[in-house]
Formats: structure tokens, sequence, C-alpha cells
């Protein structure tokens, strides 16, 4: 555990599904523990409950969550951030602003918060509740160095950390952000054909989950492009080609680039 993480209190206003993957990730791989965790939501007794099953503090008001709290993240819908930031913008200005919220980059927040404030617009995924998240993190910020620190070793425990442009924040989203929703339609879609042909269902989303993991992690450790592993499954004659065959034939690939044009509004 990393010495800077371990001591620092972490705020969360809003603590729904984004929130939650974020903070049990942390809780669970002991990156934080729930006593440096303080949050808020909409409805408290909602959040007590929740906030219980994970030992983090649960606050009636935002305003008691950023003085607890060296970083404070920002985990309402996109289009309350400015309603949930207004009542706190001056003590927010000493603390680490996080954003999770999609569509929020470093211009908008230098819109609303103080001057001189210290931010950083991110987009998690949910994998991240268990230590396999991505955070796509905008390049522009204005943490400080010892902030930026805290913020990467705490959450380089449990995500991968990419930086990218403020223009390309948005791409990142749709890909990691969004992405888990697209693979778990893939898990479901080779449970049903396992299911079709026999396989247990449980036992089909087990084959498939683990195969989608390693073959992830194959990537990543190896950096083998994705079309030389695809060829090196394709036996010549074999029965991969079939079902890429079949693939192609219904526009795999262009389908998932028409899901990600779908988002960015193209
Ligand atoms: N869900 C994802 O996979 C994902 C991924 C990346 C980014 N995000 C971003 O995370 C943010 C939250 O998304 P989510 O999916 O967790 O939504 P959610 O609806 O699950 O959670 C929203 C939370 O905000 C709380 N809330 C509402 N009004 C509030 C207020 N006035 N003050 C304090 N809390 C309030 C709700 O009670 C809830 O706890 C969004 O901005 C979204 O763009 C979500
Ligand atoms: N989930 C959020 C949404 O669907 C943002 C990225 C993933 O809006």
């Amino acid at each position: 555990m990393a010495d800077t993480a371990s001591s620092i209190e972490l705020g969360f206003i809003g603590f729904g599904n984004m929130a939650q993957a974020m903070a049990q990730g942390l809780v669970n791989s002991g990156a934080l523990s729930g006593e440096h965790i303080h949050a808020c939501a909409g409805h408290f007794d909602k959040l007590q409950a929740t906030a219980e099953k994970l030992g983090v503090h649960a606050h009636r008001e935002a305003a008691e969550v950023v003085e607890a709290s060296d970083f404070v993240v920002l985990a309402v819908k996109p289009y309350l951030i400015e309603q949930v930031v207004e009542p706190v913008r001056e003590t927010l200005a000493g603390k680490a602003v996080i954003s999770v919220a999609a569509g929020r980059d470093f211009a908008f927040y230098e819109g609303i918060l103080a001057p001189n404030s210290h931010h950083l617009s991110t987009i998690p995924n949910t994998p991240i509740a268990v230590g396999a998240g991505v955070v796509a993190c905008e390049q522009r910020h204005s943490l400080t160095d010892e902030q930026l620190q805290t913020f990467e070793n705490l959450f380089g425990q449990i995500a991968l950390i990419e930086w990218v442009d403020g223009k390309l924040l948005s791409t990142a989203s749709s890909i990691a952000g969004c992405g888990p929703a697209f693979a778990a339609m893939f898990l479901e879609a080779l449970g049903d054909a396992g299911v079709k042909h026999g396989l247990p269902r449980q036992t089909a989303y087990r084959l498939a989950a683990q195969m989608m993991m390693g073959t992830s992690k194959l990537y990543l450790e190896t950096g083998t492009h994705p079309g030389a592993m695809k060829d090196a499954v394709c036996s010549p004659g074999g029965t991969t080609i079939k079902g890429v065959a079949a693939l192609e034939k219904d526009g795999f690939r262009g389908t998932v680039i028409d899901a990600i044009d779908a988002i960015e509004g193209e």
C-alpha cells in the first residue's frame, strides 16, 4: 500500500454505481480503508445501507464530505454537477476535485470552480470494483504534483491510468467507460450460444468470461497485435475461421464502430 494514498481522506458527492465501484475497489484491495472514505447521495437512507456494507462514512450534506476530505470525487450525473458544486464552491478550493462525469472536461470546471482550484477530469469504469478498472484522465489538469502523485498511487492500485488529450476524453469514455456494457453483451451472447448448443448457462458464462479476461491479459502483457492474436487461433481449414467469416459477413467490426459513432454523435 502506498504511504501517500493510505493517509488521505477521500470523499464522494454522489454514491451510485460508479462511486460505489471505486470505493469497493479501494476497500476490497486494501488500497484505502473505508474509515478514510466519506460519501453523500440523493437518498440518505439508501446511502446509509450501502455505506455500512463498505464501512464508509455516510453524510447528509455535501459540505460535510468536502470538510472531511482531501480528495473529492464528483460522482453525480453530469447535469447535476453545477448544482452540487455551487454550495461548496469555496470549500472545494483547497481540495483536489476529481470529476468522473461524462462530458465534463477541464474547461468546464474552470468555469464553475473557484479560481486556482485543483481539479482533474477523468472517466473510470465499473471493473474498478474488482481492481481491474481503467481511469482515463485528461492531460490538462490543475492538481499539485503531490495531489497527482497521490491520485496515481491510489487509483493505480485498482486501475490502468491512461492520459489523453481533452478532445479525446469522450472517445476514451465511449470505449472504456461504456465498454463494459458492450463486453457484457458479448459475454451474454456467447452464453446464449453455448446454451443453444447444450452447455449449462453458468458453464457457458464462466468459459466465455475467462476467455475474454485471458485474451485481454494476453494483449496487455505481450502487446501482440489483435489481428495476429486472431490469426494464431485460426488453423487453416479449421473451426475458428468459420466463425470469423460469419462475424465478418454480419458486419461485426462495422457494428462495433457504429456503436462508438452513435455515442460520439457521428
Ligand atoms: N456508471 C458508469 O459506468 C460510469 C462510468 C464512467 C463515468 N460515469 C459517470 O459517473 C457519474 C455517476 O454515474 P452513475 O452511473 O454512478 O449514476 P447513479 O445514478 O448510479 O448515481 C448517481 C448518484 O448521485 C446521487 N445524487 C443525485 N442527486 C444528488 C445531489 N443533489 N447531491 C448528492 N448526490 C446526489 C444519487 O443519489 C446517486 O447516489 C455520471 O456523471 C457518469 O457520467 C459513470
Ligand atoms: N456510463 C456513463 C453513461 O452511460 C458514462 C460512461 C459510462 O452516460
